[in-house]
């Protein structure tokens, strides 16, 4: 297995691993975006020096340790690796391991896509944009901190998933990638902490995993709420049965005015007018979307995700609503973190395709 990282190359090497991984299995329409955008010389360069493995491009390819690749790089696209592209307007990690694929943009770590066998499990928005012009990305897996919900101080969902994260070359490898984020000045005047979030995303061979760490650098006690608003790639949300251990929960219908909790009856969640529900305290545990056009996905989700949160802007053709559902794995409650203590969560994906 060789994983490798591409650095931000001028000019050649990034079309030409583009391309050679493209040209099996596109990840997503940013990813063949991109690279049609690329001009044919730097293309047919990139290409060549592929074809010709790292040779004459060591300063440029290395491992996620720093070590040179034992192999040529076109082997990574058919095992487990590691890739950062960093050509386009917002930059993105492509993970693959066998017939899986995943795609992790720096913006937000937010991940766009997961296929397995070439069927997407994500759900993206119609009205998502990857070209920058949009300050976040709609749809995908966005992570809410320091905040889920609206605020007054910070926006909606929180400031994570507007930011630029950074990757962590030296703590990825094969199929896995890391991101962090940290304070700034900005996040400073609306949420005043010394912070670190790490997120981890590893792809399995049928299976994708994630783990989302809150560190509180701080000298004081720091209070925030959180979630991954996760949007799901559905054949039909007329169809759509969400499974999960819901029969005596207290339901929320975040619609109502007021809101009032009531105990919910069911196992079953299925949806055919605009929902905004929160079934409380469900988590951890597993949720399966059962999709008879495609098959199923279980949703695993662990550590400190304690809520499901069901959002569909039904009838809303602009968006596409027909095609996602998103079912959230959060901690609505909000969290107290003492000085130098962490909160930790994970939420695992497990599709089986029809
Ligand atoms: O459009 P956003 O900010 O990505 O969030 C999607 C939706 O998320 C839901 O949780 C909110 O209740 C909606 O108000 C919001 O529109």
């Amino acid at each position: 297995m060789s994983a490798f990282v591409l650095e931000n190359v001028p000019g050649v090497s990034s079309a030409g691993v583009k391309l050679q991984a493209s040209s099996q299995a596109p990840c997503n329409s940013a990813t063949s975006m991109r690279i049609s955008e690329a001009s044919r010389s730097s293309l047919l360069a990139g290409a060549a020096a592929a074809v010709a493995g790292w040779v004459g491009r060591s300063r440029n390819v290395r491992d996620a340790k720093g070590v040179r690749p034992a192999r040529a790089v076109t082997a990574v696209a058919r095992h487990a690796g590691t890739e950062l592209d960093e050509y386009g307007p917002w930059s993105f990690v492509k993970l693959v391991n066998g017939d899986s694929e995943a795609t992790v943009y720096l913006r937000g770590a937010h991940v766009t896509s997961f296929k397995v066998a070439g069927v997407e499990w994500i759900g993206m928005r119609a009205d998502c944009k990857l070209d920058g012009t949009k300050q976040n990305i709609s749809g995908g897996i966005p992570i809410c901190f320091p905040q889920f919900g609206p605020g007054e101080v910070i926006v909606q969902h929180g400031f994570a998933r507007n930011m630029d994260w950074k990757f962590l070359a030296e703590e990825s490898s094969d199929g896995v990638c890391v991101l962090e984020l940290t304070e700034t000045e900005e996040t400073k005047k609306v949420w005043p902490h010394e912070f670190r979030c790490k997120f981890k995303v590893e792809l399995k061979d049928g299976e994708l995993d994630t783990s989302l760490k809150v560190e509180n650098l701080s000298k004081s006690d720091c209070e925030f709420s959180c979630g991954l608003h996760s949007y799901w790639n559905v054949s039909d949300i007329d169809a759509l049965i969400v499974k999960g251990d819901f029969n005596g929960c207290m339901k929320t219908d975040r619609t109502a005015d007021p809101p009032t909790p009531f105990e919910y009856k069911q196992d079953e969640i299925t949806i055919n007018s605009f929902a905004d529900e929160m079934y409380g305290k469900v988590l951890p545990g597993t949720v399966v979307l059962e999709d008879p056009g495609k098959g199923e996905l279980q949703i695993k989700s662990g550590g400190g995700w304690k809520d499901v949160v069901v959002w569909n802007p039904y009838g809303d053709d602009k968006v596409g609503y027909k095609t996602f559902v998103c079912v959230e794995s959060v901690e609505t409650e909000t969290v107290s973190l003492a000085a130098g203590k962490a909160w930790e969560a994970t939420m695992d994906l497990v599709p089986r395709n029809k």
